[in-house]
Order: C-alpha cells, then structure tokens, then sequence
C-alpha cells in the first residue's frame, strides 16, 4: 500500500545543554516538544553530568561546533521557532545571539543561570553578553527570578515587584518578557507583559518536590506553540497549562529532586491532580516520600 507522505510538523530548535538525567535541558525540551505536537531539533551547547542530586560535572563545545550544528538545522530543515537554555560562556552566548538574530522565527531565551540544585550552569562573566547581545534578540524572554535578580538587580519577594522586574528585564530589549514565580510562595503566579499588554498567569501550588525541569519545558512550550503560529500570550497560555500538568505528575527518580512528566497527556487519567496509579506519586502531588 502506498501511502502519500506526511505534511512536515512545525520544526522547533532548542539551542541548550544536555542533562544526562533526562529531567531538563536539551532531554526536556525534546520531550516538550513531540508531547506538543511539533518536530524537535537540537545544537548542543554543552554537557553536563547531572542526576537528581544536581550537576556532578559540566563541559562546554567549541564554538565552532555550536555554529555547524546550527547551520546544517537552519540552512536545510528550517525552523519555525527556536529556544535557548544554558549557553555557559560569554562567548558561546554572543555566538548564539549572533546566530538566532539572523534567522527569521521567534526566539524563547531562557536565561539559564543556576540549576535548582545551586549549580551554576552559566560563568558570571557572560552576564553582559545575555544582556546586551542575546536579550535584544528574544521575542520572549523567561527568567525566575534569580535570573531577574543576577540580570538586572531587581530583587522580588512576591507576586506585586513582579510588574517591576519585567520592566526591568524588557529595557534589555525582548520583545516580551515572562517573569516566573515559581520560586515564591502560594500560587504559581507568573506576569507576561510587552510593555504594554499584560498577562497573570496563576496555577495551583503543587507540593510536590520532583520539580526538576520546569523552566525549559515551560520555554520549550512556549516555543512549540509559536511555532505553530500562536500568539505569544496564547503561547504562553498554553505552555502554563502544560507545564503545571507535568509538575502535577512529577516524579521521584533517584535520591534527589526528581523531573516533571513530559508525557502526562498521553496517560490514561491525566490532569492536575489525576492520580495515575504510578508508586511514588500521589493524586495531590504531595511526595509520599
Ligand atoms: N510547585 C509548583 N507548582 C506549580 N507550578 C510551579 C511550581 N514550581 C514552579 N512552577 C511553575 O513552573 C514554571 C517554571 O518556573 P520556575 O520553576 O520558577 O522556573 P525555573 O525552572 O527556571 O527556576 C512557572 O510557570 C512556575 O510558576
Ligand atoms: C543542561 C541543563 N540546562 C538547564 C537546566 C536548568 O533547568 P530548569 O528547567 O531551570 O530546571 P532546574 O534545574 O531548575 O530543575 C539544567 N538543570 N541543566
């Protein structure tokens, strides 16, 4: 039988490191990406050797093997969007933002700093390049707020200093930027804003501590729904909802903090809360542990 070939889905790029976990980095944003719907593609930055205890060991690329990688995605295969995670250096940031600059498709920059563990994941000595060379070339720029802090000096303690932080991180020049609250208290409240539009995004507090990966899978949503023509707070919209799903169903792996479930649509019983009879997991999201 013969069967006519498949129109293409659209194509996302993630421009990050890899986790050898599999809960964030290059492994999440793949797994975001074919839960979502879209073909994911990835130039690896750097390799980390990292568990649920945090990150044991890190080495970057060169640069010239960041920039063939790129080429031979963008130049053949094209891309609808493109997401960037931990870029390590100065000079693989200004490599990166030369790059996704020229390339006409919107560009999620998460600005990875530091993993949830404390490691770094980005010498500080690259903070100037991701504010003067990568943000001005980001359609949405996603930071928690240690990233606010590191970026732009402005300290938040709750949800009201967010409006002020991303004033602060938009003077950099994205586009749009997604302050993330996922290191408060209370409800997971995140505030989207152009400058002039804004968007509060609110989700329950899931007490559930196998939260590794949440700020790239949230980026690499956004960029999946970019790439398939959404608007940017549609994208958005759409990504928070993804992201609390798979915190909700998050997992205990290892000893440590164990990773968000890329796949928890394609369970059974899914949702928030749904329990989906897995050990190690309760309907609430609570840690038996
Ligand atoms: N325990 C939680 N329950 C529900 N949502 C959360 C929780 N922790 C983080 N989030 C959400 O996950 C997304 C990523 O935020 P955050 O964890 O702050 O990013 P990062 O991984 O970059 O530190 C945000 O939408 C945030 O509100
Ligand atoms: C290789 C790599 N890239 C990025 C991160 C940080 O990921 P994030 O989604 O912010 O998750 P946590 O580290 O906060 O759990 C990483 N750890 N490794």
């Amino acid at each position: 039988m013969s069967t006519a070939p498949r129109v293409a889905p659209p194509r996302v790029l993630t421009v990050a490191g890899s986790d050898s976990g599999g809960g964030a980095g290059i492994q999440a944003d793949l797994k975001t990406m074919l839960a979502l719907g879209v073909h994911g593609m990835s130039v690896l930055t750097a390799v980390t050797a990292q568990n649920s205890l945090g990150v044991q060991g890190a080495w970057e690329l060169p640069v010239e093997a960041v920039r063939a990688q790129y080429r031979s995605v963008v130049d053949d295969i094209g891309v609808q969007a493109v997401k960037t995670g931990m870029l390590a250096s100065a000079e693989l940031v200004e490599a990166v933002a030369e790059l996704v600059g020229g390339t006409h498709a919107p560009v999620v920059v998460d600005p990875v700093g530091v993993s949830k563990h404390g490691d770094p994941l980005l010498a500080s000595s690259a903070l100037d390049s991701v504010r003067t060379k990568l943000l001005p070339v980001a359609t949405v720029a996603t930071p928690n707020l240690d990233e606010v802090a590191q970026l732009t000096g402005v300290r938040v303690e709750s949800a009201d200093g967010m409006r002020r932080a991303a004033a602060a991180v938009l003077s950099y020049g994205p586009a749009w930027a997604l302050i993330k609250g996922g290191h408060l208290s209370g409800d997971a409240v995140d505030f989207l804003t152009d400058g002039s539009d804004e968007l509060w995004l609110r989700a329950p507090r899931f007490d559930n501590r196998h939260t590794h990966g949440t700020g790239c899978t949230l980026a690499s949503a956004i960029a999946s729904g970019l790439a398939k023509g959404q608007t940017v707070p549609d994208a958005v919209t759409a990504a928070k909802e993804y992201v609390t799903g798979a915190i909700a169903a998050g997992f205990a792996l290892g000893e440590g903090i164990g990773p968000v479930d890329h796949g928890w649509r394609f369970r059974a019983d899914h949702g928030p809360g749904a329990d989906d009879g897995r050990d190690g997991h309760d309907a609430d999201g609570t840690d038996p542990a």
